[in-house]
């Protein structure tokens, strides 16, 4: 079966890496959760004090100790997913906190740090077999993608799909918080200078706000089909 390049980008929260990991498994491709590396690295510089009081990044100190942040992923057997590693610890759970979305898109905008996780990316996914999730995964990542999608849905529906997560899984969560969280990160990803999240014009826009996710799932295998020629 031919083997292709599948890039999934979009806004925060309307189910990128839902769709992504779903299809991965059935496909038997690799996985790559992008948004995860750039939330580790966000971790990384939370717990290194690499962050001023008014919330700026430390950028010199943080490029300084770029060669020390290792963001590996390995296969959870009993969720069937990718777990994200920093420096070998997990932090699959740590990585997830609105803290952490409160400052990964500070992160995601410095050239440096973009630089080193899109190599890592263009190596994980150099074989091909492979389904990226991501803000830029179609225009800059993979742009000779086969397949390419730009998921969409409401704000108000994306912030509640991730309180609803959030609550599930006994984390904290308010509603108005996840909410202006959401729109603050898609304006800072899609003004920043460096690679803007953008709909890449070769790619499928999908707006989900009204779906399930068996129906959003069946959609895109078709189109997988198609692209492999089954
Ligand atoms: N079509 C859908 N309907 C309802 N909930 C969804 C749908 N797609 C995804 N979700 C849920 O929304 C949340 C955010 O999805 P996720 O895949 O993490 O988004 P993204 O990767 O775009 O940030 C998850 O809890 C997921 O289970
Ligand atoms: N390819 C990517 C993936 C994520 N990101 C950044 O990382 C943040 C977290 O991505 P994510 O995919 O985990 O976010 P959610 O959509 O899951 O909330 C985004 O808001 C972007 O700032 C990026 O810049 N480029």
């Amino acid at each position: 079966m031919k083997k292709i390049t599948i890039a999934i980008d979009g806004f925060s929260s309307c189910g990128k890496s839902t769709m992504a990991k779903d299809l991965a498994k059935q496909l038997g491709y690799i996985y790559v959760d992008t948004g995860a590396m750039y939330r580790a690295v966000t971790l990384f510089a939370m717990q290194h004090g690499l962050f001023n009081a008014d919330g700026s990044v430390k950028t010199q100190d943080l490029q300084q100790q770029m060669s020390h942040i290792n963001i590996t992923f390995k296969f959870n057997k009993l969720t069937g997913r990718p777990d994200t590693y920093l420096n070998n610890e997990l932090v699959e759970s740590n990585i997830r906190t609105l803290e952490v979305s409160n400052h990964v898109s500070q992160i995601a905008a410095i050239p440096f740090v973009r630089e080193a996780m899109v190599a890592q990316q263009q190596r994980l996914g150099k074989d091909k077999a492979v389904v990226m999730d991501g803000r830029d995964i179609g225009t800059v990542v993979f742009p000779e993608a086969e397949l390419k999608v730009f998921v969409t849905a409401s704000a108000e529906v994306r912030a509640q799909r991730r309180y609803d997560e959030l609550k599930e899984k006994g984390m904290p969560a308010d509603f108005n918080d996840i909410l202006k969280n959401v729109e603050e990160r898609d304006y800072l990803d899609s003004h920043r200078e460096v690679s803007p999240l953008r709909k890449a014009p070769d790619a499928i826009e999908l707006d989900n706000s009204h779906m399930t996710i068996a129906e959003q799932s069946d959609w895109l295998m078709k189109l997988v089909k198609e692209r492999i020629g089954e």
